[in-house]
């Protein structure tokens, strides 16, 4: 496939190496403003590039005719404005606040943890999300995911708000130490004992084989999809 990567600073250079190495091209790469540049020889785009030009990068993709991957996170507030341009388009989306596959069975475990948890009322529950310095946004995509999935599976919860002060917050802890990739930690905790999930990531290749399985995905389709829709063609084969 040709793709056009929109950012090319930590997430952008190491995609670039592992769609090379799957017999993919870089056809364009965009550090700036995207109307600046040519779409047209791009079969797909994959935007890793700043909360503040995630939205303006991605329907310029859609306008185009051509179909995106996105893992920029901090610019969800536009997010359902964004699936409605693709659809008008008849283009074809994918967003992911963590492409990792690991990360993706780790949201399938956050997810029946949470269901096993409800109904046990002597547990609290908060999460910690440790990321390099230099990212701009906090708490991390993934941190918000993981605190929606606990929400949403846990009637016990359903009242709690999310970063809001209070007896009965989820609270997210965001740490920021040097170079790491990023680590994310699911807590319950009673004075009895204490219950915990966690994902490592090493390095960013996770996240970066992730995003290209995504694009692969996407190749030949219209509408808007979830990682959820990737693993299951996956597991299918
Ligand atoms: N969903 C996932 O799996 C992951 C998501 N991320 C997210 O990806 C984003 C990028 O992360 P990094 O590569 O670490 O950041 P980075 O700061 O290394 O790279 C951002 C790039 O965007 C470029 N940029 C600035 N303005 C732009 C514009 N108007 N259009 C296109 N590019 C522009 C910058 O020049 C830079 O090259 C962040 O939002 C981060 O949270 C990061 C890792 C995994
Ligand atoms: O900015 C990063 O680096 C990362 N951002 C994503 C997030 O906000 O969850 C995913 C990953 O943890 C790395």
């Amino acid at each position: 496939m040709k793709i056009a990567l929109l950012g090319y600073g930590r997430m952008g250079k190491t995609i670039e190496k592992i769609a090379m190495d799957r017999g993919h091209e870089i056809v364009v790469k965009i550090t700036g403003d995207i109307e600046e540049h040519d779409l047209s020889k791009a079969d797909v785009a994959i935007d890793f590039s700043i909360p503040d030009a995630a939205f303006k990068n991605i329907t310029t993709c859609f306008k185009n005719n051509v179909p995106v991957v996105s893992g920029t996170t901090g610019w969800l507030d536009d997010f359902n404005k964004a699936t409605d341009i693709c659809k008008e388009k008849n283009s074809a989306f994918i967003y992911a606040s963590n492409f990792s596959l690991g990360v993706n069975v780790f949201f399938e475990l956050n997810r029946k943890l949470a269901g096993m948890m409800q109904g046990l009322e002597d547990y609290s529950v908060e999460i910690e999300e440790i990321h390099h310095t230099k990212k701009l946004d906090a708490p991390s995509g993934t941190a918000i995911t993981l605190a929606e999935q606990i929400l949403e599976d846990n009637s016990r919860l359903n009242s709690w708000k999310l970063e809001e002060a209070g007896e009965n917050e989820l609270p997210i802890h965001a740490k920021r130490i040097e170079d790491v990739p990023g680590t994310h930690t699911v807590t319950y905790d009673s004075t009895i004992d204490s219950i915990e999930i966690k994902h490592t990531a090493k390095s960013r290749e996770g996240f970066a084989l992730g995003a290209v399985v995504a694009a692969e995905f996407l190749n030949g389709k219209t509408g808007v999809f979830t990682m959820k829709d990737v693993l299951a063609q996956l597991f299918e084969k």
